[in-house]
């Protein structure tokens, strides 16, 4: 990479962006915007047009990217060297999904006939849990470990036809308490899934439910599964080898679910169709891997996305998914893009010129129109929204009712964009508010693989062009390390400690007694 040359193509693209349109705008007298501002892909129809972009400013953001050595960054990605570098590990969630061909090393040794044989031994287990007499299925995990397969099981439940699946994810007790209520001990395998077999939740959820099934059931362990990257610790817990489903350092929490963090899905939709969801991932890596910077999804999405954050300075994004089902997709991309890029610093350890990733969030529609759109079309903060919608639901006896749907997803970018004039200030819509649209045939396994990993090759895309190391998360280890030091003063230890928090613990010891 060439930090002049990047430098010299931001400044470009600035240049470009503080003079941008209107969106409205750019369509008239423009009848094939749609059709050139759009991709067909993998599937889906990715449509940038209601965006400010323009033919000159796109090109410009593809020379950025092209200056940001994206395609050799990729590059190594797939090919298993080290790019997490504050970590010394590959990324290598793309071998979960590589075909039964793929050859891929790491320090010179093919990881894949490791990856296909835990795929097998996943498949066999679920044939024989699938075939067996476990009614539920609690996967006690966080994070990463949790918010995969909670989202994508979700998003899959028509095609699931396998035990009832149950998430415990935080230390809340009231989390464990209310899952295992409904529960029979008897009937319930316990997936405890965790990269690291230390995290405090799920080791204090572990341990719980363990007490729950010694109280009714003779032999415990028979309920228990690990899933983890440290098998010695989860032996240490009391799970032999033969139940304990392995991965490697290279697969990053946030990118797991492909791996064995998706046996609960695999467990409720069968091996086969979790096979059509990897597929569905692969293929958008092949795309990923192989199509042009400019007809390159991740690649555009990315730009999309550094436009609107980077250039016009929007602060959030919206992940708008109109599909109930999709309910937990922005929660499951919250962590992907800001654990992901929410960074301060360079991969060199530099802090940021400008900022790194945005606050995503968002909700399904229709129910968000009916809550916060309002601030979406009036408010004075504009929020690149990002519809996802299928054009067939599963429902074919409520297709009125999908029909309903997709014109309302359809209405509302239209409306973003357009505004509406009117007398009364209140009611004016300035309009002019950027949006992006997915659009698919239907939510399948093979469907949700590919959005998925759409977006963690988008994130991907936008840290190599920003320079950071989207693969570390060490934001996230101060607050843990605090709440270890603290739990003892709740109890009674005294500390010196700054007295906002010394004020709140005592609270808390008053409130006990
Ligand atoms: O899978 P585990 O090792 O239990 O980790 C669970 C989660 O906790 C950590 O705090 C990280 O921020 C996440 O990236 C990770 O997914």
């Amino acid at each position: 990479m060439n930090a002049a040359q990047v430098a010299a193509e931001w400044a470009r693209v600035f240049t470009l962006g503080k003079a941008r349109g209107k969106i409205a705008e750019l369509f008239e007298g423009d009848r094939s915007r749609a059709q050139r501002m759009s991709r067909r892909a993998c599937g889906m129809l990715y449509d940038f047009s209601k965006t400010a972009l323009t033919e000159e400013s796109f090109a410009a953001l593809i020379d950025l990217a092209e200056a940001a050595d994206v395609t050799a960054a990729r590059d190594a990605m797939f090919a298993g060297e080290k790019i997490n570098t504050t970590e010394g590990r590959a990324v290598l969630h793309t071998a979960l999904r590589a075909g039964p061909d793929a050859v891929i090393e790491v320090d010179g040794v093919d990881v894949m006939p490791e990856v296909r044989a835990t795929l097998a031994r996943m498949a066999d287990f679920a044939r024989e849990v699938r075939a067996g007499e476990f009614t539920d299925v609690v996967n006690i995990g966080i994070g990463g470990s949790d918010l995969g397969p909670a989202m994508a099981s979700l998003a899959l439940a028509p095609y699931s036809d396998g035990p009832r699946l149950h998430f415990v994810s935080n230390i809340d007790g009231a989390h464990i308490h209310d899952v295992l209520k409904g529960l029979n001990a008897a009937t319930t395998l316990v997936l405890v899934a965790s990269k690291t077999f230390t995290t405090i939740e799920t080791m204090t959820n572990a341990e719980t439910a363990r007490r729950w099934m010694a109280k009714s059931v003779a032999e415990p362990a028979a309920h228990f599964v690990a899933i983890s990257s440290a098998e010695d610790k989860a032996a240490a817990f009391g799970i032999p080898a033969g139940r304990v489903f392995g991965f490697e350092d290279w697969v990053g929490g946030r990118y797991s679910v492909w791996g064995p963090i998706g046996l609960s899905l695999m467990l409720a939709i069968g091996p086969e169709d979790f096979a059509m969801f990897l597929a569905g991932a692969a293929e958008m890596d092949a795309h990923f891997a192989q199509a042009p910077l400019t007809d390159n999804l991740p690649v555009i999405h990315a730009l999309v996305g550094l436009w609107h954050h980077q250039v016009c300075g929007y602060k959030t994004r919206a992940v708008l998914p109109y599909d109930q089902r999709l309910s937990r997709l922005p929660a499951y991309l919250q962590q992907l893009e800001m654990e992901s890029n929410g960074k301060r610093v360079s991969k060199t350890g530099e802090a940021l010129s400008f900022g790194s990733g945005p606050i995503v969030w968002g909700e399904p529609g229709t129910n968000g129109q009916h809550a916060f759109y309002q601030l979406l079309h009036q408010g004075t903060q504009i929020v690149p929204a990002e519809f996802l919608v299928a054009m067939q639901g599963h429902e074919a006896e409520l297709a009125h009712h999908h029909a309903l749907l997709v014109a309302n997803c359809f209405a509302q970018s239209q409306a973003l964009m357009l505004g509406r004039d009117h007398d009364q200030p209140q009611r004016v819509f300035e309009g002019n508010r950027p949006s992006v649209t997915m659009a698919y045939e239907k939510l399948t396994p093979l469907m949700l693989g590919r959005i998925i990993a759409l977006y963690e090759h988008r994130v991907f895309v936008e840290g190599a062009i920003l320079g950071i190391n989207s693969f570390d998360q060490f934001g996230v280890e101060l607050g843990k390390a605090l709440a270890m030091a603290l739990q003892p003063l709740l109890e009674g230890a005294e500390a010196e400690i700054d007295s906002s928090t010394a004020q709140l613990v005592a609270f808390y010891r008053e409130s006990l007694t």
